[in-house]
């Protein structure tokens, strides 16, 4: 080999492992986007979407998502009625026979929740994308509105009974900036999360055991805010009010070869996913 020859390979090998380096600075970079908190299985990730992606986004839930009035959710506080501090709809799977995924939100009984309507299509490719993020297939969608900083949601734990075991609670945020306080249970310890429009709070089984949330109250006035609150629900409310119940498997996720920017038009591809563990 000349000597010519041989530095072209010596710089080609170079080059290669600079590639490699520059992988793995890539993945390290990613993964650095995530903050940890909780229980160490919640993170927070700022910036899912740009700032323009959001803005269309936002655009189109305004256009596709119907709210619910908020009389409907009127509770009592000593003597007092009171109603709902945010806008509220429900959205996710519903099955051709007129079935539905069911999250029983509130823990007391006799309680008629309200009608889960079909995926408007915004709902239904950020579902798609979250599986395509998280691994997670959901089935149910809360739509939450906060229309100022008086809008607000106190601290809770997100009901279980209907969850499949051991599911995250992923929500995007688009909008004006709110903090998302997370309250540990026995220390009162606290975290914020200033959640920015774009961005993605993924809420660990385990940390919401322990830890409550809240959307708090801020003095500060702040732009409207609407966040999409996605679960998976195993249970299956059917048209003639008996409960079923399901592992996810029948979960029909549409996946597509793309990257963030075409997020809003795309080709799609029909796949079934079987095992949640797949
Ligand atoms: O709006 C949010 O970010 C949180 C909503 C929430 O906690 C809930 O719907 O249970
Ligand atoms: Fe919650």
């Amino acid at each position: 080999m000349s000597a010519s020859s041989s530095k072209t390979l010596k710089r080609k090998k170079e080059s290669q492992s600079t590639d490699n380096d520059c992988q793995i600075d890539i993945k390290q970079h990613v993964h650095c986007q995530r903050k940890i908190l909780g229980e160490g299985d919640s993170w927070y990730e700022e910036s899912l979407f740009s700032s323009n992606e959001s803005i269309e986004i936002l655009k189109q839930l305004d256009e596709q998502i119907v709210y619910l009035p908020r009389e409907q959710f009127q509770f009592k506080i000593f003597n007092t009625i009171n109603l709902l501090p945010r806008d509220k709809a429900f959205y996710g799977d519903v099955y051709s026979d007129g079935s539905y995924p069911l999250y029983r939100y509130e823990s007391k009984k006799d309680i008629i929740y309200p009608e889960v309507k079909a995926w408007p299509p915004v709902l239904k490719r950020l579902r798609d994308r979250l599986f395509e993020i998280t691994g997670q297939k959901c089935n149910h969608c809360v739509v939450n509105q906060y229309r100022d900083n008086n809008d607000h949601i106190g601290y809770h734990f997100d009901k279980t009974r209907d969850f499949v075991n051991d599911s995250n609670v992923l929500v995007f945020s688009f909008g004006g900036e709110r903090i998302l306080r997370l309250k540990h249970n026995g220390s009162k310890i606290t975290e914020d999360i200033h959640l920015k429009s774009g961005s993605l709070f993924d809420l660990g089984w385990k940390s919401n055991s322990i830890w409550k949330h809240s959307i708090i109250k801020t003095k500060r006035s702040c732009e409207r805010r609407v966040s999409l609150t996605y679960r998976l629900i195993k249970t299956i409310l059917h048209k003639d009010g008996t409960l079923t119940e399901t592992d996810g498997s029948d979960i029909i996720i549409e996946t597509t070869a793309h990257n963030n920017s075409n997020m809003i038009e795309h080709e799609t591809k029909k796949i079934k996913v079987h095992e949640k563990s797949e």
